[in-house]
């Protein structure tokens, strides 16, 4: 789509050279596109969420970026260089999967090998240094306590802050999220939201957060890129999260209303993605 409303300028408007560009990408799997013509400039510092219906394409994006996924045709470029698998620019926190209960690798190893997973060895170097940052890392997500035990023995909130750590270890210039939130409860959502968009002012990382709850992370959300069978937007959560831009992009009568500082969305064939849920009133 390449109308007024989806133009990404934000990159020539400041001058600075972006952490994430896609130009005129397509993605297709066999007769059927995903998205098409999609230009996009992420800047280091700028937090970028997804949001969209199952299946349209959200988690492809992320694997595009992540090299783990050609391209049918356009361009994806990562800090300037093509996308390639095993990146240590990228730091990635995937789609929650249960761990088995079986597995006895320890949190602390999990964090730590999103500093040295990349290059086997690099860790014998410098092992004090390489302490201090994996017992930093599981300060912020709050898992030092548990740390120490087997994954497999843990919750799956649990799990999945060490991998929000491991994640953010590395210092990236990219950071790619996947629902990071599931299985979180409302203050953990909080924590993770707020440190992932410090992360990004504080050491320039270009955040891209897949979603399909929007409240959560609504007050560090720079911009919205939002996907519905093949057609997409881009802008500001204003210009994107409102009844007649929705009500075109899912072809349908979609409601949005802000309540009390949050969005809710009715009318959405996904059932209502974005609506207040009890817990998050509580
Ligand atoms: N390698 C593949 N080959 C063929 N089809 C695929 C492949 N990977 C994904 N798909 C299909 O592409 C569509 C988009 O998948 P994707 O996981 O990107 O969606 P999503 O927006 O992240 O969805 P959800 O919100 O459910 O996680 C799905 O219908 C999926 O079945």
């Amino acid at each position: 789509m390449t109308a007024e409303p989806h133009t990404d300028t934000t990159v020539a408007r400041t001058g600075t050279a972006p952490a994430v560009r896609l130009r005129d990408a397509t993605l297709s799997y066999g007769p059927r596109t995903l998205w098409s013509g999609l230009d996009l400039d992420v800047s280091p510092g700028e937090f970028l969420a997804v949001l969209g219906p199952n299946g349209s394409g959200k988690t492809s994006l992320l694997r595009v970026l992540l090299g783990l996924q050609q391209l049918t045709s356009g361009t994806v470029e990562i800090a300037g260089e093509p996308a390639r698998r095993g990146s240590e620019r990228i730091g990635y926190i995937p789609q929650q999967r249960a761990v088995e209960a079986t597995v006895m690798v320890r949190g602390s190893d999990l964090v730590g090998l999103g500093l040295d997973g990349h290059h086997w060895g690099l860790g014998l170097r410098n092992r004090r240094e390489r302490r201090r940052r994996v017992e930093a890392a599981l300060r912020a997500v709050e898992a030092t306590e548990y740390a120490r035990m087997p994954l497999g023995l843990l919750s799956g909130g649990e799990q999945q802050r060490l991998r929000v750590a491991q994640a953010l270890v590395g210092d990236p210039s990219v950071l790619l999220c996947d629902e990071p939130l599931l299985s979180l409860d409302i203050s953990h959502q909080r924590k993770v939201s707020r440190l992932i968009s410090r992360q990004a002012r504080e050491t320039g990382a270009a955040v891209l957060f897949v979603t399909h709850e929007i409240n959560p992370v609504l007050p560090v959300v720079d911009r919205v890129l939002y996907l519905v069978d093949g057609r997409f937007r881009i802008g500001t959560p204003d210009e994107v999260i409102n009844s007649a831009t929705l009500s075109e992009l899912y072809r349908t009568d979609v409601e949005v209303a802000r309540v009390g500082g949050r969005l809710v969305i009715a009318g959405a064939e996904d059932g209502e993605p974005h609506h207040v849920d009890e817990a998050e009133q509580a």
